[in-house]
């Protein structure tokens, strides 16, 4: 199903503007990853699209070439994972997933072929007679996921699903999620505040700010070539690094850096990866703090520009705090702003 929104906005009763008006298309089959701070409008972009908030006048939302605005949400035929789980505690794994089929009537047997159907694709086969209170977070999890999928919905809506588990737990899940999501060749979108997982999940991530869609693109799009200050530092945390540009060179605190093209008006961004750490390089700074974060080191360096800029260094050895070292950067590496663009 392709999913449109047109000039879609919300309001709430005390004023709130909580989005802004916003177009979004989303293809058939397409994973889309509304990332944001929070309070940036994504639950509410979400719950409008599932039909739990009513929009503004003037808003359209389209399923395929369905107007769907004015549809109750049990009539929208969409899928919802939440962050809560959600499930129906004293109940089996397979009466929570066979639960909304039940709903809609369907016959005994095809509510069983269904079900079995989804709990392999989930790999819940061995949990299916168990309740749910004897799942852990992660399995509790793929039920739900197993559950809203069950329906064959037009559209599946998640909001920050992984949240409530712990790092690791949350990382193989969000590994799983991407495989299983395009196992079931459906239109998606899911809200996250966590950039790595936006990345590892969508084909495209929406990133939003202050109730609007800032920049939407691939993952690698938004990485390499973001448009704003606000997405450069909120995808991949870009440092700005605060010097005086005259035409090609930008003169900073501990040295000089050629960049890649005219640097008026304009802020000059650098991604950690991209500060190497060596003996020739012509910039100059003090090292504040290592970390060791077992593929590499972080190394946070002041005296270069007028906040402290971070090194990925992933040498054996690493410098010491105190040690004065050199860097450099390549002028490709050096991604140029407007610098207005601060205030998205
Ligand atoms: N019912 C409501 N009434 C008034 N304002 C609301 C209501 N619900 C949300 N808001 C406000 O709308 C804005 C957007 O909220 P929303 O929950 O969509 O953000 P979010 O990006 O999903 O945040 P989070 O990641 O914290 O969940 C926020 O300023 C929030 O305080």
């Amino acid at each position: 199903m392709t999913l449109r929104l047109t000039h879609t906005a919300k309001t709430y009763p005390d004023g709130t503007k909580a989005l802004l008006p916003t177009e979004l298309s989303v293809c058939k089959g397409e994973i889309v990853s509304l990332l944001g701070p929070s309070g940036c409008g994504k639950t509410t972009l979400l719950r409008i699209i599932a039909g739990l908030e009513t929009p503004d006048a003037g808003s359209d939302i389209w399923f395929d070439d369905d107007n769907v605005t004015a549809l109750a949400v049990e009539d929208r035929q969409v899928g919802m994972v939440f962050q809560s789980y959600a499930l129906f505690p004293n109940m089996s794994v397979r009466a929570n997933i066979g639960y909304g089929l039940k709903m809609q009537k369907l016959p005994k047997a095809e509510i069983d072929a269904r079900v079995t159907e989804v709990l392999e694709m989930c790999q819940l086969q061995p949990f299916a007679s168990r309740a749910i209170t004897a799942l852990s977070g992660g399995q509790r999890q793929r039920v739900a996921l197993a559950r809203a999928i069950a329906p064959r919905p037009r559209l599946l809506l998640l909001d920050e699903p992984l949240s409530a588990l712990d790092a690791s737990l949350r990382e193989s899940l969000r590994d799983e999620l991407a495989v299983l999501l395009r196992e079931f060749d459906i239109t998606a979108i899911f809200v996250t505040h966590d950039q790595d997982e936006a990345m590892a999940i969508a084909d495209r991530v929406a990133v939003m700010s202050h109730g609007r869609v800032v920049q939407s693109g691939s993952p690698e799009e938004l990485y390499r070539n973001p448009t704003s200050s606000f997405v450069a530092g909120f995808v991949g945390n870009a440092m700005a690094l605060s010097g005086k540009a005259d035409g090609t060179t930008l003169h900073l605190e501990g040295g000089t850096l050629t960049l890649p093209s005219d640097g008026a008006g304009q802020t000059v961004y650098v991604r950690a990866e991209d500060v190497r750490i060596e003996e020739s390089g012509p910039l100059r700074g003090k090292v504040e703090a290592v970390t060791f974060l077992g593929t590499h080191y972080r190394v946070v360096i002041s005296g270069v520009t007028s906040g402290a800029i971070a090194s990925i260094h992933s040498g054996q050895i690493a410098p010491k705090v105190g040690d004065f070292v050199n860097m450099s950067i390549n002028p490709e590496a050096l991604m140029l702003l407007p610098t207005e663009a601060d205030v998205a």
